[in-house]
């Protein structure tokens, strides 16, 4: 074993991969397909927007030191055209909200201030202020501002500022290809009644969906034999297919864990066991420009070995800018033991009136055990200690969904 028996802290660990990865090339992607793409270079603002002076209000446009007692109403503006019917002291147009102002007004005074007489308009508001409910030119960016960085996740915001623009063509990072590999001969497909010793692959579907919410195209999964030779084929046309591969299961000690001697054989690995619960077993090689994470078997060891490292790789690759969550501080709402090795312990954040976070774990922490994760908006980090964490204590947390209302339920 190359790397000694030292488990490797974490955050070494993560420090490794990004050594090794780098951003996708840019490819243009047609504006309907930018969403949840990355952005690849800054969008800058070519133009003021909007282009014209416009009403915020539906109204009339008038202009604000006229003290006309009445106003005749002489033309209509819409959004979408330009009248030219200039308004003088006197008059006014009837105008909707987003039209452009129409040539000498210079207010628009809301509809519910007003009231009509035939031809005419009456206001009823005591002064009317220069600029009021108009949206000046440039209001909402300016021509030569930078709008969006590169490295920004494209979302219902920034696709609508690029069509505003006129951006129908996008520079995106390409999308990580990633395959992903389910080992272990007593796995059967989900839909197989499981033998004697036989269950079904989880993992496979598990990573698959957790890959694609993460912005990788995966392309390919499916189950690996147990046979050395054939895992061997299929780990090489993989990787030669793929920007990152995932494998699940074979990577700790036992006889038939083939993976690890695989990798070492085709490539280098960088690291096969960290100090941290779980996902103390978990390989990363390299071979050629593409990485090879070997994920531990166990469901949950799988999943967090996958948010903390693959998610960091991918989101390089995807060319991001936010890489690693920072961790926050929690208040422990109940004792938590600590055991050999720094734990990503599943847990419920939630903040009370004041801001301040609580959290709580979500009952048995085995790396077998799924339900763990169901629900859990955080990872609450437990270094080893001789003395338990006591209920009131601060840890750090990852948090990794929305933060909702206190539980109603009391902690298992
Ligand atoms: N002597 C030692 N044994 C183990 C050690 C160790 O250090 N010394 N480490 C333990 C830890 S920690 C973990 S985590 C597991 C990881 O083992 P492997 O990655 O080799 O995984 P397997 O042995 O193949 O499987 C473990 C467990 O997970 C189930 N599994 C595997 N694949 C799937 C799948 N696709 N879907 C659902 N469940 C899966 C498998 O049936 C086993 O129950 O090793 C410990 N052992
Ligand atoms: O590290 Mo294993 O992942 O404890 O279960």
């Amino acid at each position: 074993m190359p790397m000694g028996d030292r488990l490797l802290p974490p955050h070494e660990a993560l420090e490794i991969i990004l050594r090794h990865v780098r951003p996708l090339p840019v490819e243009r992607v047609p504006l309907e397909e930018a969403g949840d793409r990355v952005l690849a270079e800054p969008l800058i603002a070519d133009q003021d927007l909007p282009p014209f002076p416009a009403a915020t209000m539906d109204g009339f446009a008038v202009i604000a030191g006229d003290v006309s007692p009445w106003r005749e109403i002489i033309g209509e503006q819409f959004a979408g055209s330009q009248t030219s019917v200039e308004v003088t002291p006197g008059t006014a147009v009837r105008i909707t909200t987003g039209a452009p102002l129409p040539p000498g007004a210079d207010a628009v005074v809301p509809v519910e201030n007003t009231e009509l007489r035939d031809d005419h308009v009456v206001i009823h508001q005591e002064q009317v202020e220069v600029g009021e409910n108009v949206r000046p030119v440039g209001a909402d960016l300016r021509r030569d501002q930078v709008l969006v960085e590169a490295g920004t996740p494209i979302g219902p915001a920034e696709i609508g500022l690029l069509a505003s623009l006129g951006k129908v063509e996008v520079p995106v990072f390409r999308r990580p290809r990633m395959s992903v590999l389910s080992t272990g001969d007593e796995l059967v497909d989900p839909a197989q009644e499981p033998g004697p010793g036989q269950i079904r692959d989880s993992n496979r579907f598990s990573l698959v969906l957790a890959a694609r919410r993460a912005g990788a195209d995966v392309v390919w999964s499916g189950r690996g034999p147990d046979d050395p030779a054939a895992l061997r084929r299929l780990l090489e046309e993989r990787i030669a297919a793929s920007d990152i591969v995932l494998t699940s299961g074979g990577v700790s000690v036992g006889d038939k864990d083939f993976v690890k001697e695989i990798l070492d054989d085709l490539g280098t690995v960088h690291f096969r066991r960290l100090f941290m619960k779980p996902g103390k077993p978990l390989n990363f090689a390299t071979v050629g420009d593409t990485l090879v994470f070997g994920l531990p078997g166990n469901p949950v060891s799988a999943l967090v070995g996958f948010e903390v490292f693959v998610n960091a790789a991918l989101r390089v690759m995807a060319g991001r800018r936010d890489v690693q969550p920072r961790p926050v501080p929690v208040v422990l709402t109940h004792d938590v033991q600590s055991g050999d090795r720094l734990e990503f312990q599943r847990g419920l954040v939630w903040a009370d009136e004041s801001g301040v976070l609580h959290a709580r774990n979500t009952g048995p922490q085995a790396s077998a055990r799924l339900l763990s994760l169901v629900g859990a908006n955080a990872f609450l980090l437990i270094p080893p200690r001789e003395a338990p964490y006591r209920a009131g204590e601060r840890v750090m947390a990852v948090i990794r969904g929305p933060i909702g209302p206190a539980p109603e339920t009391p902690a298992e």
